[in-house]
C-alpha cells in the first residue's frame, strides 16, 4: 500500500486561478543553478528586488537559508541533495499555487532532480535559469573561501571539485556570469519574464 493511500486531498474554495487574478500576474519558479560562487545569489537578489519593483508578488529561496531551516537535517552526499531539491521544489510548487514568483538559489548539481522539480510543475511553470560560469573564476571569486578548504581536503565532496556538476541541456534563460555585467544578467531575466506575460 502506498504511503498516501489514506489521504485525501482536501479543495479550497478559492481556486489558484482567483489568487493568480488578485495578484495580477501568474505563479513561476524561476530555478537558478550553478557552481558555488557562480552568482546564484547575487542575480537572484537584484531580480527579485526589480521584479517587486515592478509591482510582481515574489519570494525568494536560498540554499544556505533553507539549509539553515527546513533541511538542516541534510548533507552533501548525492542522496542528500537529491532530497534537498525535492522538498525544494514541492515548496517551490506551493508556492508558485499560491500565485507568487519564485526565486530558488541551489547549487542543484543533478539534471534529474530538476527535471523532477520541472515534473511537479505545471508546463510552463518553471524556468530554468544556468547561472554559467567557469570553475576558474567561480574560484577565483571563493566569496565564502570554500574552494581553498576543498582544494586543501578540507571539505570532501564540493561541487565542481570531487563532486559532479551536470550542466542544464536546454536551459530557459542562459547568462555567462563570467562575461557579462550583472546589470545586463538581469535585465536578461526580467524581459524574459514580462515577455511571458506573467503579469497582465
Ligand atoms: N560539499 C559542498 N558542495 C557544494 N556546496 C557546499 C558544500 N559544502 C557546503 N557547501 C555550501 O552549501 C551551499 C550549497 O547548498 P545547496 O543547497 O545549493 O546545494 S545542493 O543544491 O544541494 O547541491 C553552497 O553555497 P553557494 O556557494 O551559495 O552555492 C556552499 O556555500
Ligand atoms: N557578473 C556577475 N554576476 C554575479 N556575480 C558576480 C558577477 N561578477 C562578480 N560577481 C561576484 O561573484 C560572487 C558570486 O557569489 P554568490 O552570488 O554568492 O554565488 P552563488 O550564490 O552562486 O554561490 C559575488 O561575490 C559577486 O559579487
Amino acid at each position: 500500500m502506498s504511503k498516501s493511500a489514506n489521504i485525501v486531498w482536501h479543495d479550497s474554495k478559492v481556486t489558484k486561478e482567483d489568487r493568480q487574478k488578485q495578484h495580477g500576474h501568474e505563479g513561476a519558479v524561476l530555478w537558478f543553478t550553478g557552481l558555488s560562487g557562480s552568482g546564484k545569489s547575487t542575480v537572484s537578489v537584484e531580480v527579485e528586488k526589480a521584479l517587486h519593483q515592478e509591482g510582481l508578488h515574489t519570494y525568494r529561496l536560498d540554499g544556505d537559508n533553507v539549509r539553515h531551516g527546513l533541511n538542516s537535517n541534510l548533507g552533501f552526499s548525492p542522496a542528500d541533495r537529491t532530497e534537498n531539491i525535492r522538498r525544494i521544489g514541492e515548496v517551490s510548487k506551493l508556492m508558485s499555487d499560491a500565485g507568487l514568483i519564485t526565486l530558488t538559489a541551489f547549487i542543484s548539481p543533478y539534471k534529474e532532480d530538476r527535471g523532477q522539480v520541472r515534473n511537479v510543475l505545471e508546463e510552463g511553470e518553471f524556468i530554468e535559469v544556468f547561472v554559467k560560469c567557469g570553475l576558474d573564476t567561480c574560484e577565483e571569486r571563493d566569496p565564502k573561501g570554500l574552494y581553498k578548504k576543498a582544494r586543501s581536503g578540507e571539505i570532501t565532496g564540493f561541487t565542481g571539485i570531487d563532486a559532479p556538476y551536470e550542466e542544464p541541456v536546454d536551459p530557459e534563460i542562459t547568462i555567462e556570469t563570467d562575461k557579462e555585467t550583472l546589470e545586463a544578467s538581469v535585465e536578461k531575466i526580467v524581459s524574459y519574464i514580462k515577455a511571458r506575460k506573467v503579469h497582465e
